[in-house]
């Protein structure tokens, strides 16, 4: 193991890195809630200014991914379509395997300039997660209880209040409504069978309502549905917990793009249409597993600095109080304090290990 990749399982690290992320987030969600007073007088100047309060925090997760356990992320796609990317609303269908899924479309997101103002069809448990949660609710993310007697018309009120947006966003959805387990699977194709649809292999049958809504509701404001599919390398499973250890993955991305005029208007033939999108997805991963590499040419974009930045920004800020309380420690505490503070450091940084 080389000295960078030990240090970066280092216990004492992630506590820095897990410090940093906890203390700016809090700073960030009262910045947010100061900008409270802006909405009714300049609404648009508000949503601007909380995509960059929301890209503050983000980012730092997206740095955790491209910049600390420097894992790779490579597009397949055509090149005609890469142009479009982040110049365009557009809804993102993503298939939902992995725990850091959200953290590889996140890090797409920002590499095309739209991190701030992505936004996601989420389960509502999710708006009370510290720090993330409370930001999504001044990125007016759209919440779904999973109830679609009450999500018919919240969904469609949230959906609509998307219309002017003032930025460019990416609406992801993982249709399959949960992520992918065997047990999950096995019922999810009974219930395929029951409607006489095919049987899917790599994916749960897809849930249509949210879709269907989506395209009802964002037609107009959005071009184009990206088809995307992810996979990662040798039957890698990616966890947080290995980004923190700095532990490097190898993401691969397929995405299409399909203008919205070719997604049917009527519900029932969305349905039939998103269940199609999902069998030709299903043969993209037969042939990933098959070959290693979906169809498509590779034009990866580059990662950018501006994660990196943003992480030292927090870090030099926030670190300088801790380190100015450690130099005073040092320099007037008695030699027992120094040695159990040096101890209580040793100990934790063990039993991260
Ligand atoms: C260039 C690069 C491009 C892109 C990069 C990629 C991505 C980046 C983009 C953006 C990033 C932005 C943010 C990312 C950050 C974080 C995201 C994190 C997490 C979010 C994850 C979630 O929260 S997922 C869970 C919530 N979301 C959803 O559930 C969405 C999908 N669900 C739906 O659409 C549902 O329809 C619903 C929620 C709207 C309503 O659900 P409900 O259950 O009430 O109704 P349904 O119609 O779905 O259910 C009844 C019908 O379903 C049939 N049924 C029953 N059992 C099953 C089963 N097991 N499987 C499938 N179907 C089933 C039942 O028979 C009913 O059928 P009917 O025919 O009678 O309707
Ligand atoms: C840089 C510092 C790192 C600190 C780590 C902070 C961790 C914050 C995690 C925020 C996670 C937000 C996204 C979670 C995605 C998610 O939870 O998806 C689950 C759902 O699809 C399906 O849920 P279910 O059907 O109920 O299993």
């Amino acid at each position: 193991m080389g000295l960078l990749q030990l240090l970066k399982s280092q216990f004492l690290c992630h506590l820095v890195i897990c410090y940093v992320f906890l203390v700016s987030g809090l700073i960030i969600n009262l910045l947010q809630i100061c900008t409270l007073p802006l909405w009714p007088i300049n609404k648009q100047l508000a949503r601007r200014i909380n995509c960059r309060l929301g890209y503050s925090i983000a980012s730092q997760m997206v740095f955790l991914l491209e910049w600390w356990s420097g894992t790779e992320c490579t597009l397949y796609t055509e090149p005609e379509s890469y142009r479009l990317y982040g110049k365009e609303n557009a809804i993102v269908v993503l298939n939902h395997n992995f725990e850091i899924d959200f953290l590889c479309g996140w890090t797409f997101c920002e590499r095309f300039g739209v991190l701030g103002s992505s936004k996601v069809l989420a389960k509502k448990e999710l708006a009370y997660v510290p720090l993330i949660g409370w930001m999504w609710y001044f990125l007016e993310i759209v919440f779904c209880k999973r109830k679609w007697e009450e999500d018919r018309r919240t969904v469609a009120q949230s959906l609509q209040n998307l219309r002017d947006y003032p930025e460019n966003y990416w609406f992801l959805l993982h249709c399959e409504g949960t992520r992918f387990t065997e047990k999950k699977h096995q019922i999810s194709m009974q219930v395929a069978e029951s409607k006489g649809l095919p049987k899917l292999k790599y994916h749960l049958l897809p849930r249509t309502k949210g879709f269907s809504i989506t395209a009802q509701n964002l037609r107009g404001a959005v071009t184009a549905v990206y088809d995307c599919t992810l996979n990662f390398r040798n039957n890698e499973t990616p966890t947080l917990l290995g980004l923190l250890n700095g532990k490097k993955y190898h993401a691969d991305l397929y995405v299409r793009r399909i203008p919205l005029e070719s997604v049917p208007e009527d519900e029932a033939e969305c349905g039939a249409w998103l269940h199609r999108l999902y069998q030709e997805k299903d043969q993209f991963q037969v042939q990933y597993y098959q070959t290693g590499r979906f169809p498509g040419p590779i034009v990866s974009p580059p990662r950018r600095p501006w994660t990196l930045l943003n992480w030292l920004f927090w870090a030099c800020l926030l670190l300088y109080p801790l380190v100015g309380l450690l130099a005073q420690l040092v320099s007037t505490g008695s030699s027992t304090t120094i040695i159990s503070t040096v101890a209580l450091c040793v100990a934790g940084s063990r039993s991260g290990t």
